[in-house]
């Protein structure tokens, strides 16, 4: 069936409440992670709020770059065709490796689904090749990069704690190699909206935290029974917050007690627009 114009209700957590420990708080994670898996964490006015100050202005460079013509320079040079691993409903994407970064392209239509994935382990080691349209921003992508990690971490641990999985097992170490990146995604505004640019997929990693000028992504509609429909609804967006879910490596770790959320992108409603966002995958390689 054809996605409508549901909207998800999803719990919004605090993360300063998160971050203090906060029981209620807790509970209202754990209780959103094993019902429908995703939720919208709140950055408010907590220590982590210059995360969402740097978003807009690292869209604007990251917008600089992708409108470069794609026999350009700066985008040949990032191109190096490799693969990602785990499983994946959107096998139809085509992904490309640059030097240090990874590029990938969507065939659907082709070339206008770009998205600028930053290797974090490369990064970290100074390994990292920055294209010259992006390099100004180098402090602001650090800054988020770790900013996101922080968050994502404590998120994690909480979870952990309530779930009984050793968060040590999960080896999270950020200059050992792994598929944890920053992905910058852009689409211009040629398709019609509401129309899907990523099929329904769940993620492969831990956790993955999105956040997206405009509605960008929809989840299955769950019936009474939590079990997933061929109905689909919109993720709304949540002013000040972040959009979290579990992943697959998360979901296994805890024999499915946390659940790794079916979800697709799409373009955003309205007049035909441009699709940006920013996205953090958590995928330490370890299982
Ligand atoms: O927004 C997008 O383009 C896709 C985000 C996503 O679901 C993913 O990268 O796994
Ligand atoms: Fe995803």
């Amino acid at each position: 069936m054809a996605s409508n114009d549901k909207n998800a209700s999803l719990a919004v957590i605090d993360y300063e409440a998160l971050a203090n420990k906060d029981g209620g708080e807790i509970q209202k994670l754990v209780q959103a992670c094993e019902s429908v898996g995703m939720f919208h964490l709140s950055l408010g006015n907590s220590r982590m709020k210059a995360i969402y100050e740097d978003i807009p202005n690292l869209l604007e460079a990251g917008s600089a770059f992708f409108s470069l013509p794609s026999d350009s320079e700066e985008k040949r040079q990032s191109l190096r065709e490799g693969m990602e691993r785990g499983y994946h409903a959107a096998k139809t994407f085509e992904y490309y490796e640059a030097r240090c970064t990874r590029l990938v392209i969507c065939p659907l239509p082709v070339l206008t689904v770009l998205s600028r994935q930053i290797a974090r382990d490369e990064y970290l080691q100074g390994k990292w090749a920055l294209p010259a349209s992006l390099s100004p921003y180098e402090e602001r992508i650090t800054r988020i990069l770790q900013g996101l990690n922080r968050v994502i971490h404590t998120v994690l641990a909480e979870l952990c704690d309530s779930v009984q999985v050793d968060l040590a097992e999960l080896s999270d170490d950020p200059m050992v190699p792994s598929d944890t990146a920053l992905k910058l995604v852009y689409k211009p505004p040629v398709q019609e909206p509401g129309a899907v640019v990523q099929p329904w997929h769940t993620d492969f990693g831990l956790m993955t935290t999105m956040w997206y000028e405009e509605v960008s992504a929809q989840i299955p509609v769950y019936d009474a029974e939590g079990k997933r429909t061929e109905d689909w609804q919109a993720v709304p967006v949540v002013d000040g917050a972040l959009l979290v879910n579990i992943a697959d490596q998360l979901e296994a770790k805890c024999h499915g007690r946390l659940r790794s959320t079916v979800h697709r992108a799409v373009t955003p409603p309205g007049p035909k627009k441009e699709r940006r966002g920013l996205v953090y995958l958590l995928r330490p390689y370890k299982g």
